[in-house]
């Protein structure tokens, strides 16, 4: 998707449309958040590592299996000013930043986010499902491209899980598997920025399309995409989900020579928010 794109703003539930919003009072860029709390990095390559987490709501996609379904399916937020955010940030004792949603590259001042933290001197980390390119600084670029498995069907909608939500006759479905993957955009960030592909691994059926992916992916971006850039992370949201795809998960990378990124911050605090 090219970047001067605005993402309409009912279907991606951030209230938006245009890339600069101004707070009630006229104090600044403001964006959707959902939730800003301190924790470990929990995934990829920096796991581990004490980071700020500054969680936007809105998404363009709706993955059966997001484990931030407050930004995605029923997007919650409050608005807060850049500044207000970069306070909260520096209330905090991290270097690292770590910019995830629901989708962080729907809005435009993300960018004026990443500028105002890469001013200070953070490292910032973008978590984004790989569909928008955006042009920010940012250290490390994690990128999440959606498999076939996470397109919601019928017979996986979490909505299935809520009272009263009403269904959409496929409409999500379909949606999400026109958008879920921009080769267009994956090689603009790859070719970018330090980057991460990040892939949420269901069974041994999505190994076939990772390759592919890969393959169109290496055809096109101008820069190498190594073995050693791609992870493989379980699917799951929690404790007992993770026992059941974790073990498949890590064979599958070691049979394919791919790296394989727990997801420590449920193995430590299973799916409590603000973790
Ligand atoms: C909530 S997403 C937000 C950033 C962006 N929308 C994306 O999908 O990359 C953050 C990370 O969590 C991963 N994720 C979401 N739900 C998951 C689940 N049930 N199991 C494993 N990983 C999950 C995503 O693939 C992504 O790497
Ligand atoms: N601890 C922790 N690490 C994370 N790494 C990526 C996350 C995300 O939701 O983007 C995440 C998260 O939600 N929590
Ligand atoms: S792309 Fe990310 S935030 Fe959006 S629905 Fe999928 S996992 Fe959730
Ligand atoms: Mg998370």
């Amino acid at each position: 998707m090219p970047v001067s794109d605005s993402v309409d703003a009912e279907s991606t539930g951030t209230g938006e449309r245009g890339d600069t919003t101004e707070g009630p009072d006229g104090d600044g860029p403001t964006l959707p958040i959902n939730e800003l709390f301190y924790s470990l990095q929990g995934e990829g390559t920096l796991a581990g590592v004490p980071s700020t987490f500054v969680r936007t709501s809105g998404c363009n996609l709706r993955c059966w299996f997001c484990d931030s379904y407050h930004t995605s399916w029923e997007p919650t937020h409050a608005r807060m000013t850049l500044e207000e955010i970069v306070a909260e940030i520096e209330a905090r004792d991290a270097d690292h930043v770590v910019l995830t949603g629901g989708e962080p590259l729907l809005h435009g001042e993300s960018v004026a986010l990443l500028e105002r933290l890469d001013d200070r001197g953070y490292h910032t980390t973008v978590e984004t499902n790989g569909t928008i390119h955006r042009d920010a600084p940012i250290d490390l670029v994690s990128i999440s491209p959606k498999l076939e498995s996470s397109t919601p069907t019928p017979e996986r909608d979490p909505r299935d899980e809520i009272p009263n939500e009403s269904q959409d006759e496929g409409e999500w479905e379909k949606r999400h598997e026109d958008a879920r993957i921009d080769l267009e955009s994956l090689s603009a960030l790859v070719e970018a920025y330090p980057f991460q592909l990040k892939f949420v691994v269901t069974d041994d059926d999505d190994m076939p399309e990772i390759l592919e992916l890969l393959e169109d992916l290496r055809g096109v971006a101008d820069v190498p995409v190594r073995d050693e850039d791609v992870l493989l992370m379980p699917e799951g949201a929690t404790r007992e989900r993770l026992a059941e795809t974790r073990n498949r998960t890590a064979e599958l990378a070691m049979e394919y020579g791919f790296r394989y990124t727990p997801r420590l911050h449920v193995d430590l605090w299973n799916d409590a928010p603000e973790t």
